[in-house]
């Protein structure tokens, strides 16, 4: 029997690939709503969006509405997962009632809680884990009863990777802009503290996910380093990528990027 760690992509014309342990690209969409908004209508589609980041390859789809709906709306949330084929991860800050009421709504496989304070631009911090342990402790456990599994966005510091564990999540996932803006100074000093939060987090039995400014220049590197990541999200550089290289290409290489052996 072929073990769970072992997944199979089909791509490249007829060749069946077997990846030892690749994480998993889930593509964000907010950008696409970004643009949407800009000018009232639908165009760009974010249902379509979802729909062609699956077929172009991708293994999941992430979303992250905001308390002021700026990117993706609620009402998007609830259309998207009518679609989704693969895994759907909703990012957010649940501090909110109405987001956690949508993700019991919507029963996602996987809810991100994000600590963003109101009003913000985009996310820049994760959990204090050691301050507000209690609370996620609470949190965390109403989306696991609806079978949903939680993700909590957190820095890559021991000591929040040690207090993440005690609060029941099932995974984390590694901020990952302070990684994307040190890489081009030096790729081995940036990943330095990811890897030790991974080993840490891979210790106490967590998953790992990552994301948030990871680019076509630096993924390569950060999942080579990492080899028990489990899932990445981007979202801004993809969408970034898509208006030079097509869309299809752009998940293709990010994917690829996934792939590289070191
Ligand atoms: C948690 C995280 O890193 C991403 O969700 C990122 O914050 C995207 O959100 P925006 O698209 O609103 O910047
Ligand atoms: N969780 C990170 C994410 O979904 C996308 O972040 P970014 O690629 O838009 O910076």
């Amino acid at each position: 029997m072929i073990p769970t760690h072992v997944r199979c992509l089909a791509s490249e014309g007829s060749f069946f690939f077997i990846i030892l342990g690749m994480a998993k690209l889930s593509v964000n969409i907010n950008k696409f709503a970004t643009l949407r908004n800009s000018r009232g209508g639908n165009n760009p589609d974010v249902v379509k969006a979802a729909v062609d980041a699956q077929l172009f390859g991708a293994d999941g789809v992430t979303v992250h509405p905001r308390p002021d709906e700026r990117h993706i709306r609620y009402q998007d949330v609830r259309d998207i997962k009518k679609i989704i084929t693969t895994e759907f991860n909703i990012e957010g800050n649940c501090r909110e009632q109405k987001f956690i009421d949508l993700v019991l709504e919507t029963k996602p496989h996987q809810v991100t809680l994000v600590p963003d304070a109101e009003g913000q631009l985009t996310s820049d911090h994760g959990w204090d884990t050691i301050r507000y342990r209690d609370y996620l402790k609470e949190v965390i456990p109403v989306f696991q009863k609806a079978g949903i599994r939680v993700s909590i966005f957190v820095d890559p510091v021991i000591e929040m990777v040690n207090s993440a564990a005690e609060t029941g999540t099932d995974r984390i996932e590694l901020y990952t802009e302070g990684y994307a803006k040190s890489f081009h100074a030096g790729k081995e000093q940036a990943i330095a503290p990811y890897v030790a939060a991974a080993k840490r987090a891979a210790e106490l039995k967590l998953g790992i996910n990552a994301g948030h400014d990871l680019d076509l220049e630096n993924l390569a590197w950060f999942a080579q380093q990492i080899p028990a990541l489990d899932e990445v999200s981007i979202g801004h550089a993809l969408v970034c990528d898509a208006l030079y290289l097509g869309y299809e290409n752009a998940v293709q290489l990010y994917k690829r990027q996934l792939m590289a052996k070191k």
